[in-house]
């Protein structure tokens, strides 16, 4: 009798992935199945990501809320009443299955291919209590990271640090530190680490700072250092020339930011990429800052970046004892010449980095009753360190201290898990925060953005302004 042989498979079929966990991770989300997600989880990630959409477990455990007439149907309800109800039970699954996914590792601000976050989601289908649980996993998460920032830094140099760190803290995996921006040139929250983890929580991709690496971030980095000019713009928007080479990307940081061209065009003040470092529609957040920091005439308060010299004129306005100016840019520096700022009575200009000038100010003993922070290029940890190291030191027992609130603002969820972690490292200083809600008028609408780059500011319709002082 013949017999017949197996056939060799061929060896593509071979490498069909057969694995369907992901799939049934999603699904599980998706139904709100909490049994078999936790099944599933044990064997999977809540980290893994739909290729088509982009959707993490806990976008699909939210869009699935999305449009629920199924769900009123296999229920059998009808009516309004009964359509409220089952929106609330699908609320509360989703809420469970969410929380299930953060206890499991789920990045809460992972972002799909719609360029939305599961809280983004959870905010434009009015689900308040999944909004409110991710808010506080992003504060769980953001504070964690800020605390191993902080420990890396105390472990020493950077390769020092990694293996310290490996060793120190046992089952944390430590990524690099956490990147807010306050108005890094297009930047604006929470972590910029892709595939860190610490403990139970993966540190997602910022989505900010792909968006600034999509616009060429990093060009720069072999050019060599040129002396920054600044360009100063008719109303046609000629431009008076350029007498040094221009850096074309300014924006990886603080340091390069410096030693960039900047442009003054009415009311703007752009980087040579386009970067809006200051515009004037920000003028009535400057006015109600330098108001709320100095209240009366004959205070003592300083400012920390100048750039187009709003908040100074209101903080000078209000007739202070004297008033300090911090700036570090040689174009802007130039410009307070050229606008008689040096000669203004009162004020006294300090030429350079706040990192560099404050400690000369701590140990000259000076004393401040408002003090005010602006700066560009600069993230989270240094207006953290800011606070922390300086206002500590430098602010009258009940004087004020106030900030530019741009933390995270390209996206709600993400100022509103900024407002929270900066209320408790501010606390951890030994102050407290009042925020005054300021409307902010509809920027694209108004067309603000044009010939701005990238638009540092999203669709947050309040601006929340900080008016901090000490505990007590
Ligand atoms: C957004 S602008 C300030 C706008 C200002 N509040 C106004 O009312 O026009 C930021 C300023 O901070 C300056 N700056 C950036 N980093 C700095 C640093 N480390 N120390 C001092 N000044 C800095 C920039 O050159 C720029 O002039």
């Amino acid at each position: 009798m013949p017999t017949v042989q197996p056939q060799a498979e061929p060896v593509a079929a071979m490498a069909i992935d057969t694995d369907t966990t992901n799939d049934e991770i999603l699904l599980a989300a998706t139904n709100h199945d909490v049994d078999v997600l936790r099944k599933l989880l044990k064997v999977g990630s809540a980290k893994i990501q739909d290729p088509d959409t982009g959707f993490s477990p806990l976008h699909a455990a939210i869009a699935s809320c999305e449009g629920d007439e199924d769900l009123t149907e296999d229920a059998g309800l009808d009516g309004e009443g009964d359509a409220l109800h089952s929106d609330a039970l699908a609320e509360e699954s989703a809420l469970a299955t969410v929380k299930l996914l953060f206890e499991n590792g789920a990045i809460w601000n992972e972002l799909d291919k719609n360029d939305e976050t599961p809280g983004c989601l959870a905010l434009r289908l009015g689900l308040k209590s999944v909004y409110e649980e991710i808010v506080s996993a992003g504060v769980r998460a953001e504070m964690l990271f800020g605390r191993l920032d902080a420990f890396m830094a105390l472990a020493g140099d950077d390769d020092q640090e990694e293996e310290q760190d490996d060793e120190a803290i046992d089952g944390f995996e430590p990524g690099p530190p956490s990147h807010a921006g306050l108005r890094p040139g297009g930047s604006a929250n929470a972590t910029g680490v892709e595939g860190a983890e610490v403990g139970g929580f993966e540190l997602a991709p910022n989505p900010s700072y792909k968006i600034e690496d999509e616009a060429g971030k990093g060009a720069q980095q072999d050019a060599e250092p040129t002396v920054p000019t600044l360009v100063q713009t008719n109303e046609d928007g000629e431009e008076s020339k350029a007498t040094e080479p221009v850096l074309t990307n300014p924006n990886v940081n603080n340091e390069d930011y410096l030693k960039s061209e900047l442009t003054y065009s009415g009311d703007r003040l752009l980087d040579s990429d386009k970067n809006a470092v200051m515009m004037d529609w920000e003028t009535e957040i400057m006015k109600i800052s330098a108001d709320q920091l100095s209240a009366k005439p004959g205070l003592r308060t300083m400012n920390v970046g100048h750039g187009m010299g709003i908040v100074d004129s209101m903080f000078v306005a209000n007739s202070p004892a004297m008033h300090h100016i911090i700036e570090a840019h040689p174009a802007v520096i130039k410009r307070l010449h050229e606008t008689g700022w040096y000669e203004k009575p009162n004020v006294t200009i300090h030429e350079g980095r706040w990192q560099d000038v404050l400690p000369r100010l701590v140990e000259e003993g000076v004393v401040l009753d408002g003090i005010y922070y602006d700066t560009y290029a600069e993230d989270y940890k240094d207006l953290k360190e800011f606070f922390t190291e300086y206002v500590i030191a430098l602010l009258e027992k009940d004087g004020k201290f106030g900030f530019y609130n741009g933390l995270g603002a390209d996206r709600q969820i993400c100022y509103d898990v900024y407002t929270k972690v900066v209320e408790l490292d501010l606390f951890d200083a030994g102050m407290d925060v009042e925020w005054t809600d300021i409307a902010v008028p509809d920027l694209k609408s108004r067309d603000e953005w044009n010939g701005v780059r990238y638009p540092y500011w999203g669709t947050i319709a309040t601006y929340r302004l900080p008016t901090c002082k000490f505990v007590g």
